[in-house]
């Protein structure tokens, strides 16, 4: 909000400045606030009143110029983005519709089987009814055509998630000609079907209702279907729940979407993004629901600011966030008191829907620090968005791992064919974090324990730091269907790593799941494979998960 006074110009409050802090221009003027004197209670005020600047005012024909500059950049950025072929064609979104039309005629047609299976009354069977609910970022409209569908199945009181979901719908899907690649991930906390439906990705959780039939349309924020739900079916309602709510908290929905393509498609460029599909498998970096709450928060922050203000006041608040410090958006009710709610995490974001979590996060030393330097990079390049010589693409430059770092773990994982590979890469990712730092914390308080993984061998212990760059790669040398990944190491520990007791230590973590190869190996960045796309000249194709590496 600004306060226009003909005479004085336009008055901005500190809070609600955007990138022009660092403007030095005869035609703006700091306002300051009522002294404040230092007072001794015994001998009176102690030294001269301090002043404590509050805003600018500027003069308001150069407001308006300013105003008009940030729109222009606003349009650049928007230009940029369509240059990035982020946004999907007409035909991928009719594509998206189809398949969650024809899910949507699957689970219709499972749960009546189910219905019948259960032993429903006949007359019953026609009106037994679950419904699919979308969320995530085509829930948001922020998808590209690289994104998954999440989807949520939602079904009544007699239709069971162990049974039921897993089994039946599973059996149904996989019989399916279009469905194809189905893995069920029951071990998450949001348990959850993963396939694919016409060539598109889905994420399919189930979230149990105590009615007898859940309509299509179900209002899940309606506290009637709400009642008695288990926790599991709470937490795969949570990402429907957490869309909602974002959505009625921005003042904005079309700045605040733009907003959100933008930082999804800086946090990618610069691998601080994980493809996570699966709470699990969040490699310590940002998920899409982390950066959609911290885009919702800048939205909420500056409600009147326009795109490119929005993005220069993101890196400029996360860059001097007082982390831990959660972050949690306005809703209306009062922020809980004391810090009992807090997880133990280096940046908690709390989810705006009821009751109040934190995303679940996987950031570790490492990648809180990677984070941080590269809010502080996003911040030196946008504070001044309004130079001449402003360019957007420097912003979304890829992170240029072989010049950052001079040695990398290789990890290697491989089967015998494709199905099987993605079992494997699933099970194994999620264990990563136990490849990166002690996961000891679920363990009870036992002594013998405890004892072995105060020995144990991980890269972020051994090695004071490692990026684990999210971005899958193929070795074409490696016969076998596979997935590589290159985590990078910190150049000033010394150069040796020996890396058998650290694979034998994430080995023994990997036991009980699904098998495969694997190789871990250190390799100096000049061994990359020559055209690997690790350098930010190599633009395009750098986050393909498929990127040929040879
Ligand atoms: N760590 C998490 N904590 C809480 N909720 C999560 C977490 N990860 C995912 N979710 C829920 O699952 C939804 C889908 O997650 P997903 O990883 O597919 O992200 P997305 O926002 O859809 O981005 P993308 O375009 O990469 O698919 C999120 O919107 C959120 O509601
Ligand atoms: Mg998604
Ligand atoms: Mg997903």
């Amino acid at each position: 909000m600004a306060y226009a006074n003909r005479n004085q110009g336009v008055f901005i409050p500190y809070q609600q400045l955007v990138d022009l802090r660092s403007l030095n221009h005869p035609h703006v003027t700091f306002v300051h606030g009522p002294p404040i004197g230092l007072i001794n209670p015994r001998n009176g005020p102690v030294g001269p009143p301090q002043f404590v600047p509050i805003g600018v005012t500027f003069h308001r024909s150069f407001h308006e110029l300013l105003i008009r500059m940030e729109e222009e950049k606003s349009r650049s950025l928007l230009q940029f983005m369509a240059g990035e072929g982020l946004v999907p064609s007409p035909e991928e979104e009719i594509k998206r519709k189809n398949a969650i039309e024809k899910l949507k005629q699957i689970v219709m047609e499972w749960i009546k089987r189910v219905a019948c299976n259960r032993g429903l009354d006949e007359r019953h069977i026609p009106a037994a009814s679950a419904a699919v609910l979308t969320y995530g970022s085509y829930g948001l409209g922020v998808h590209n055509s690289e994104s998954d569908i999440d989807a949520l199945c939602v079904g009544p009181r007699f239709a069971t998630m162990g049974e039921d979901f897993f089994v039946v719908l599973h059996n149904m899907l996989t019989s399916r000609p279009e469905v194809s690649e189905v893995h069920c991930v029951k071990d998450a906390k949001v348990p959850l079907m993963r396939f694919k439906l016409d060539g598109i990705s889905i994420d399919l959780p189930y979230a149990q209702l105590k009615v007898m039939s859940v309509p299509e349309n179900v209002d899940i924020l309606n506290l009637y279907y709400l009642r008695n739900i288990d926790e599991t079916s709470w937490r795969s309602l949570s990402g429907v729940h957490a869309n909602k709510w974002i959505l009625r908290l921005i003042p904005n929905t079309k700045v605040f979407q733009s907003l959100l393509r933008c930082i999804k498609l800086w946090a990618k460029r610069r691998g601080v993004y994980g493809n996570v599909r699966a709470y699990s498998l969040l490699l310590g970096f940002f998920g899409g629901v982390h950066l959609a709450i911290l885009g919702a928060f800048i939205c909420q922050r500056y409600p009147n600011a326009r795109l490119s203000g929005l993005i220069s006041s993101f890196f400029g608040t996360f860059t001097f966030w007082d982390w831990p410090k959660p972050i949690i958006l306005q809703d209306g009710t009062l922020p809980i008191s004391g810090s009992a709610a807090e997880p133990r995490s280096f940046m908690p974001i709390r989810l705006p829907c009821r009751p109040h979590e934190y995303c679940h996060s996987n950031i570790t030393k490492s990648t809180f620090y990677r984070i941080r330097v590269e809010f502080l990079q996003g911040h030196t390049l946008t504070k001044d968005l309004l130079r001449p010589d402003f360019d957007w693409g420097c912003l979304f430059e890829p992170f240029p791992y072989a010049k950052k770092y001079t040695r990398f773990v290789k990890i290697c994982l491989s089967a015998s064919d494709q199905d099987e590979l993605g079992e494997w890469v699933g099970w194994v990712k999620s264990r990563f974090r136990s490849l990166l730092v002690k996961v000891c914390d679920s363990l009870p308080f036992c002594i013998f324990r405890i004892l072995p993984y105060l020995k144990s061998q991980q890269l972020e212990e051994i090695q004071g730091f490692c990026d684990p760059n999210p971005t899958e790669y193929v070795d074409v040398n490696v016969a076998e269907p596979n997935t590589v990944f290159y985590w990078g190491l910190q150049q000033e520990r010394s150069h040796f790593l020996d890396i058998k007791p650290v694979k034998d230590d994430f080995v023994k973590s990997l036991s009980n799941g699904p098998t495969g190869k694997i190789t871990l190996l250190v390799v100096q960045a000049s061994q990359l494979p020559k055209n690997a796309q690790f350098d930010s000249e190599s633009n395009k194709g750098y986050l393909n998960p498929n990127a040929n590496l040879n």
